[in-house]
């Protein structure tokens, strides 16, 4: 498979280096060229099947023949191994017509730890095959960060820097991410918002003398192998509910537009979905560029789902060159003038092309608070405050024609002071996780500032002499 960046002036990649790259060196997004197709037959015969075997046959047309097929299956069976739940992401009927897929069984307890879990091995792999090291960066409004620093510590050929806005995380969030021990993982507190974050590790992506000389890798959803692994619970999801002989829709807490993303890929690959519904907080910017067709910064709200307070969304770039037949100057057209001038607008055809695919709608702090403390009380389930966002959104697009899943993306013991508020109820952390909550702290508290967060790089990261 071969994979070209959204703004067309990048190397056209295979796999493993799109999985080292991060982001494209044109400051695009890398996309496969074209999407695997999945028949009737293929899709119906995931019914039944594990997790894992699911997982291979979707990720298999992605990487072609660049990893032997044993070594992929170990991954992902390494990858799950560690999951609380023996189906990984379990689907809980919530009513007639809805479900909850239980995203939050990995070690972090969020979605994330789904692709995050499978690209650390993945990257370990291809590193020592190769005999480099790498330097890792991410941001994070909270859960990309502790996931990443999961999947990665204490792993020789990489080290992670995770950069989250300085008290914008919950508890439970920042101790994932700064009690991990290993000398390769740094967690950095920035003082500014996760926008903040993900700017300064794009600028460091297009700062290409830096980039070389540290080797930079990304986590974020810019790398594709992120997208690719949630691909898989989609397909998952929708056969346990009878794909391909009905169809689904799928209500997603949205932020960066990655998990969303990977929904929309699975209906590009042949599974029947009815439609996407993003499901937003108050900030909003994806649910009202679908009503008006305007892209349009506004600052950040912090809200009590830290984790979806974005506004500038990345992976709604590759649904810009989709949408736009692969036209990688219209999508750079558009990108520039965001970075101009904080909006661009969207032209008819391709956004009739999106309202086809996507719905959208947003829930407030006050709608949130209540979904929470009615699902505990009508159905004595608690919900965390970013999937209690997906269940409110989905009730105003739930028409009952189809089966409606809600991604459940993550555990409400990662916000117990917003969950307690609201039901009552303080949720409790798994057993191995309690230890997190009194263990010695480690950050490095930084300006939001690219130059200062580079220096700290290179001071810290072992790849700056280049190769193993
Ligand atoms: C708990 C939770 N829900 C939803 C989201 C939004 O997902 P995405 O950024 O892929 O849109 C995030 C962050 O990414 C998250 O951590
Ligand atoms: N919500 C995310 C933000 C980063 O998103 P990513 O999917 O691009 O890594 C988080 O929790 O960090």
């Amino acid at each position: 498979m071969k994979y070209s960046s959204t703004r067309g002036e990048a190397p056209v990649l295979e796999f493993s280096d799109v999985l080292l790259q991060g982001l494209a060196r044109d400051g695009g997004l890398y996309l496969p060229e074209t999407w695997p197709q999945f028949d009737t037959a293929t899709i119906a015969s995931f019914a039944g099947k594990s997790y894992q075997d699911v997982a291979y046959a979707v990720i298999r047309p992605f990487i072609g023949d660049e990893i032997p097929e044993n070594d992929l299956k170990t991954m992902i069976a390494d990858a799950y191994a560690g999951f609380r739940h023996p189906a990984v992401t379990p689907l809980v009927q919530s009513g007639s017509n809805t479900f909850l897929l239980e995203l939050f069984h990995g070690p972090t307890l969020a979605f994330k730890d789904v692709a995050m879990q499978l690209l650390g091995r993945m990257m370990d792999y291809v590193l020592t095959q190769r005999g480099l090291r790498a330097t890792i960066v991410g941001a994070t409004s909270g859960d990309t960060g502790g996931a990443a620093i999961e999947a990665f510590r204490g792993r020789e050929r990489t080290d992670i820097f995770i950069l989250f806005p300085d008290g914008r995380v919950s508890n439970v969030q920042r101790r994932q991410m700064t009690t991990a021990c290993e000398d390769n993982v740094h967690a950095l507190a920035l003082a500014g918002n996760f926008d903040d974050c993900q700017a300064i590790v794009k600028g460091m992506f297009n700062h290409f003398a830096f980039r070389d000389r540290v080797a930079l890798s990304g986590v974020n959803s810019i790398n594709w192998a992120r997208i690719l692994a949630q691909i898989v619970y989609y397909f998952v999801a929708a056969v346990a509910l009878g794909a391909p002989h009905r169809k689904v829709s799928f209500t997603v807490p949205t932020g960066n537009f990655g998990d969303i993303f990977a929904g929309y890929a699975a209906k590009k690959m042949g599974l029947p979905v009815e439609k996407l519904i993003v499901a937003t907080n108050v900030n909003d910017i994806l649910a009202r560029t679908l009503e008006t067709g305007r892209y349009e910064k506004r600052g950040v709200t912090p809200t009590i789902s830290p984790s979806m307070d974005i506004q500038v969304s990345s992976n709604f770039e590759r649904l810009l060159a989709e949408v736009s037949g692969r036209d990688g100057a219209a999508v750079r057209r558009m990108m520039d003038r965001l970075s101009q001038s904080g909006s661009f607008g969207i032209e008819k055809a391709p956004l009739d092309a999106m309202r086809s695919v996507f719905g959208a709608g947003r829930c407030n702090e006050h709608e949130t608070a209540a979904t929470i403390a009615e699902t505990w009380k009508e159905a004595g389930y608690l919900l965390d405050p970013h999937t209690a966002i997906g269940v409110h959104v989905a009730k105003e697009h739930d028409d009952g024609s189809v089966p409606m899943v809600v991604l459940g993306t993550a555990h409400p013991a990662k916000f117990p002071d917003a969950v307690e508020k609201a039901s009552g109820i303080r949720p409790e952390l798994p057993e191995n996780l309690k230890d997190m909550m009194i263990a010695e702290e480690r950050q490095q508290v930084l300006a939001a500032d690219q130059g200062v967060v580079e220096r700290f790089i290179e001071d810290h990261a072992r790849a700056v002499t280049a190769g193993v």
